[in-house]
């Protein structure tokens, strides 16, 4: 005689709450600690095919369109992205944290109209039902002055003007720090260059002509971020588990280049369980962002996640926000309608999609 016995496991749950553009909304997630992602949920695309023939970017962009459906996370490798360039900008990362407060105060947000600048652990909140963020970050956004594709800086038309969100007081700041200011930019404008080609990827992902996009990417979102979690000591690690380095969020733009250091810390909501995304040397993680989301009608999904540093070593990374053109109005996608399936959103500017979440 055989007995059979059933197994029921009681799955322990929590409440997030979430920034959306149109105020919060609330997730269940499981309290249990996350496993690793295997390769299949965040797959690794080479990106050598993207500076290949039209049949490399179509394969290229096939893998594109099946991991933003699935999962909305992927990670490079191949990109392109020289690891010099890379290196310089970690270095200067770590030494620009490791100055006194009062030198980070010189670049102080507070002094920001458009969150640039330099930002303390324990100010921001991602996620209102979790710690505040136990991170302090740099912030620099996009300036035509420093785009590789160059500007007649003259000639910019004025609606673009409007919308232009760099601020030079972080690098007047930043001049006592040799080659800060260049080794910086040089990452930035890589990680531009870099999304430019990606965006035309997302063009062909999407049925659309290669170049669909090209027009509202001249003058982008482009938003450099610096994010530095300190290590704690065996006693804070015990004293802190709750505590989150950047709470749970979803970007707002159109996609999110992520480079991590090796200590590991980002994790990624699938379903109510989270998925540990653990560094992988030569890649960036790639995220799409809400905006990019509501364009492809939900088709291509923004997908929670959120970073901590639970070590006595120092975490670091170095995220890149791509959007379109803050002045330009786009509408749903014409390849993600059908008579069925009509547009469920009506058209808005990057930039003021961006502003209905940072006024919440
Ligand atoms: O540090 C990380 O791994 C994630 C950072 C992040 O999600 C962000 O800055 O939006
Ligand atoms: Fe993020």
């Amino acid at each position: 005689m055989s007995t059979t016995t059933t197994l029921t496991s009681t799955l322990q749950t929590t409440q997030l709450q979430l920034r959306t553009a149109y105020g919060p909304v609330y997730r269940t997630v499981s309290t249990a600690p996350p496993r690793d992602c295997t390769p299949d949920e965040v797959p690794i695309i080479d990106l050598t095919g993207i500076y290949g023939d039209l049949d490399e970017r179509l394969r290229v962009a096939a893998q594109v369109c099946k991991a933003a459906q699935d999962i909305g996370f992927f990670y490079i490798r191949n990109h392109g992205i020289e690891e010099d360039i890379i290196e310089r900008a970690r270095k200067q990362l770590v030494k620009f944290f490791e100055q006194p407060l009062e030198a980070k105060e010189l670049v102080s947000g507070q002094r920001s109209k458009y969150f640039n600048g330099y930002v303390p652990s324990g100010v921001s909140h991602a996620s209102p039902l979790e710690s505040k963020d136990d991170r302090e970050s740099f912030s620099w956004r996009y300036s035509p002055e420093y785009d590789p594709e160059p500007k007649d800086l003259n000639a910019i038309p004025p609606e673009v003007n409007a919308y232009v969100r760099g601020e030079e007081f972080v690098w007047e700041g930043t001049t006592h720090m040799p080659d800060f200011k260049e080794d910086v930019l040089r990452y930035w404008q890589a990680c531009l260059t870099l999304s430019r080609r990606l965006v035309r990827i997302f063009a062909l992902a999407l049925d659309l002509p290669e170049d669909y996009f090209d027009k509202v990417t001249t003058y982008p979102g482009a938003d450099g971020v610096f994010n530095f979690y300190r290590g704690l000591t065996p006693e804070a690690i015990e004293a802190t588990k709750d505590q989150v380095g950047i709470g749970s969020h979803t970007d707002l733009q159109c996609f999110t280049l992520l480079w991590q250091d090796m200590n590991g810390g980002l994790q990624v909501l699938k379903g109510r369980e989270w998925l540990k995304v653990p560094p992988i040397e030569g890649t960036f993680v790639v995220n799409i962002g809400d905006y990019l989301m509501r364009l492809t009608n939900d088709r291509f999904l923004s997908t929670v996640h959120r970073a901590s540093n639970h070590s006595e070593h120092d975490r670091v990374s170095m995220p890149f926000f791509f959007g379109f053109n803050f002045n330009e109005t786009c509408s749903v996608l014409p390849t993600c309608v059908t008579e069925s399936s009509p547009a469920k959103y009506e058209p808005i500017t990057c930039g003021d999609w961006c502003q209905l979440r940072f006024q919440q």
